[in-house]
């Protein structure tokens, strides 16, 4: 027992081993291993060198965005009064972050009051009598706070009665075509500026050659003007593939996207920013239910005899949101 593991100690230590080469002399074996081979120099050198350079440290973008709109609208319709649009009116809020809304479309309840009123007909809100409506309560749907009375809505309808406030908005009367249609010639400015910490790499999409004259009167063109940072918003939408005034009644969302992707090797040298343009909200061909982007906001008033009113507007338009990314390679 004790001398066979002895014995197997000093083979352990003291055998010499050696691999035995083994030479095939086959044309097929010999075609299948050089190929191998070549696939891996191949995916070494011409993926993971050339065309991924992982040789190379990365870093991401930081970037600050600004954005500023201007253009001219002025709407005559039988629901509104004649009125001039400028940038103050229809860019709401007047600052985003990252991101701006232009009104395009919208439905206006003026001249509303705290008061009490017949709700909109509807299969939850028709009534008989009293007995039909309960005191206090309220539907998220609903457009108040029931008082337990069941009024005349029309001459045919009863309503339960709701304190809100009134006349209620009724949004079904929305334009069928966009209100604030000429919006597709507003222009916007986006200023961009961008940092690669890692590698102290400063950048602003204003590039070093646009002086002031030049950007009074330019326009973002793919092939013309392509580093022009002032965008007609039709031709934002049109790059998305989308048609401005289809997309103006109901609104939605656009994303301008500014890619900033760098290599600084010497031979590649370049560092501008790349646009393009893509619609975000989803449009489904065949779903279409809830579409678009609306949003409700009022402007509030007091009376000569003190009596607070307000304007209620539900605003339609579209959202631009500026998207920056990249990556920076250096040298
Ligand atoms: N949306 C836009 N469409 C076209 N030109 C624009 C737009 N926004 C700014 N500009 C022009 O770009 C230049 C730089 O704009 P910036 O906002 O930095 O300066 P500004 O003097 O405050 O501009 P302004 O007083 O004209 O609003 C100005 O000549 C300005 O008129």
């Amino acid at each position: 027992m004790t001398a066979g593991f002895c014995q197997r100690c000093l083979h352990y230590a003291f055998d010499y081993e050696t691999p035995k080469t083994l030479v095939i002399p086959n044309i097929g074996v010999g075609c299948v291993f050089r190929f191998t081979q070549l696939l891996v120099v191949l995916y070494v050198v011409g993926y993971v060198c050339v065309v991924q350079k992982a040789y190379q440290e990365t870093d991401s973008v930081i970037s600050s965005v600004t954005t500023k709109v201007k253009g001219f609208a002025f709407t005559n319709t039988s629901d509104m009064d004649p009125r001039f649009w400028d940038v103050a009116d229809y860019v709401i809020p007047s600052q985003g972050d990252n991101s701006f809304f232009v009104l395009t479309n919208m439905v206006v309840t003026p001249n509303q009051t705290q008061s009490r009123c017949p709700e909109l007909p509807n299969p939850s809100t028709t009534c008989v009598d009293d007995c039909d409506c309960i005191e206090g309560h309220s539907d998220p749907q609903g457009n108040g706070i029931q008082t337990g009375l069941c009024e005349n809505y029309s001459t045919t309808a009863k309503t339960c009665e709701v304190l809100s406030w009134c006349p209620l908005e009724i949004d079904t009367k929305l334009p069928e075509h966009a209100l604030l249609a000429s919006a597709e010639n507003f222009t916007v400015l986006i200023k961009n500026s961008i940092t690669y910490p890692k590698f102290n790499v400063h950048r602003r999409n204003i590039l070093p050659h646009i002086n002031s004259s030049y950007l009074k009167r330019c326009e973002f063109n793919r092939a013309t003007d392509p580093d022009c940072p002032i965008f007609r918003l039709k031709n934002i939408v049109s790059e998305a593939g989308e048609e401005f005034q289809d997309m103006a009644v109901k609104g939605g969302v656009l994303g301008i996207i500014i890619d900033w992707s760098c290599d600084l090797d010497w031979w590649a040298g370049k560092c501008y920013p790349k646009y393009s343009f893509r619609r975000l909200d989803s449009k489904h061909p065949v779903n279409n239910v809830a579409p678009g982007y609306n949003f409700r906001f009022a402007k509030y008033y007091k009376t000569q005899d003190g009596e607070e009113t307000r304007t209620l507007i539900k605003a339609y338009g579209i959202r631009f949101d500026v998207i920056v990314f990249g990556t920076v390679r250096p040298e």
